[in-house]
């Protein structure tokens, strides 16, 4: 078992990867001061999958878990499915100490995340994330959102889970293209953080891929801990934090021309670090080997370096609705090499349009 500790002060929390882990999750609830009555929030594929396994360990012990599944994708993260959500957790009469339990991949853990936040002004949440993807990044550091027609998490909250239980067993069902979406953002921590990891990435890639359980666990460990270390630095992205958003300014822009549906969010991550790696590279950032060398780690992943056929004006016209727009001027996530990255507000638009170019 690893643990690891998201250091915020009075609302720090513990992190625990742990095989088998969604077994012991009433166990580990034990500790916190919750009431009886807990909901569980899936989705409609993961449900039957491990909502049993869920609840079999809260009821033993002494929750009363209530489990409602959502449908499986993006469509869910909206303002509709919280109502939803909401009118059930009235009806089931859910109290300031009753907790929501996410279990289930990223839209899962920001929607029930969501409504723990703003359900009767913030109850207990907890993260049991069962894709590479919410085991990596979705379910620590407390972005939680819903999407706007106009954009991608535009609604939200920062709001910390009280428990994070990550059990890597859970990926052993999961499909490969969700399993590559993962990998996706385990790539942006050796970019943005850790040039050492990026070769071990590199080295371990057949490893990864053919999911071996030790590799698993190995970079799940680290990818919470760089990023517990950069929120506890900045929880709430004034400043370190953005780095963490490589490649999502554009990734987002791609998953909203999309409709959601013709990309996932990992695939239009990669997408997107390959865009603000070619931006980095035509201001002089970063070497044209450092641009290949990403390229080629996304490639062996599985992951698309670009998004055929779409028009740069329609990406362009939500990039200037990203939440690191201040003052009119985006600010850009941008590599100095692999391992290390800047925050630049200036990027032109024909710097940033003949990047577009060059990845639909
Ligand atoms: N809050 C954050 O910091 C943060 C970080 C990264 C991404 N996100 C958000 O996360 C979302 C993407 O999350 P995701 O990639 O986990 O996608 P997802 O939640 O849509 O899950 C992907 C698919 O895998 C299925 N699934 C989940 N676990 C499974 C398992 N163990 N076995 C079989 N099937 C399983 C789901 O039903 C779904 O069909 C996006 O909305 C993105 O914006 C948020
Ligand atoms: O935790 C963060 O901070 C991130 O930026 C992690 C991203 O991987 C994640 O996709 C996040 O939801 C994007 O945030 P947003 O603020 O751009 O919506
Ligand atoms: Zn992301």
């Amino acid at each position: 078992m690893v643990e690891v500790k998201v250091d915020l002060a009075d609302h720090s929390y513990t992190i625990h990867i742990l095989a088998d882990g969604i077994s012991q999750v009433g166990q580990l609830l034990k500790g916190l001061p919750l009431s009886g009555k807990a909901l569980v929030v899936t989705d409609e594929n993961v449900c039957p999958l491990y909502a049993d396994k869920l609840t079999g360990s809260l009821a033993a012990a002494g929750f009363h878990p209530a489990v409602i599944a959502v449908p499986p994708g993006e469509s869910s993260k909206s303002l509709a499915t919280a109502d939803m959500l909401y009118t059930q957790a009235i009806t089931l009469g859910l109290d300031r100490k009753s907790p929501i339990i996410a279990l289930g991949g990223g839209v899962v853990g920001d929607l029930a995340g969501f409504v723990a936040a703003t359900y009767l002004r913030g109850v207990p949440f907890i993260q049991v994330p069962t894709t590479l993807l919410a085991q990596v990044d979705s379910s620590v550091g407390g972005k939680t959102a819903v999407n706007h027609s106009l954009g991608k998490n535009l609604i939200g909250a920062f709001y910390q889970p009280g428990l994070v239980v990550i059990d890597p067993l859970a990926l052993s069902t999961l499909p490969e293209r969700e399993l590559k979406a993962g990998l996706a953002e385990v790539v942006k921590y050796g970019v943005i953080a850790d040039n050492t990891f990026f070769r071990y990435l590199n080295d371990r890639a057949g490893a990864i891929l053919a999911r071996d359980p030790a590799t698993l666990a190995e970079i799940i460990g680290r990818c919470c801990k760089i990023k517990a270390d950069v929120v506890a630095q900045d929880e709430r992205e004034t400043s370190l934090r953005m780095i963490l958003n490589f490649g999502h300014t554009i990734g987002h822009a791609v998953e909203a021309v999309g409709g959601y549906s013709e990309y996932n969010h990992g695939e239009a991550v990669a997408v997107g670090m390959h865009a603000a790696a070619l931006i980095s590279q035509s201001l002089g950032l970063c070497s044209s080997e450092d641009v290949i060398e990403l390229k080629q780690l996304l490639n062996r992943m599985g992951l698309p370096l670009a998004a055929p056929g779409y028009r740069p004006g329609e990406l362009f016209s939500y990039l200037v609705r990203d939440k690191k727009v201040i003052s009119g001027k985006i600010n850009w996530v941008l590599m100095t090499g692999i391992g290390q990255v800047k925050i630049s507000r200036e990027v032109t638009e024909v710097t940033v349009r003949a990047a577009l170019e060059q990845v639909i």
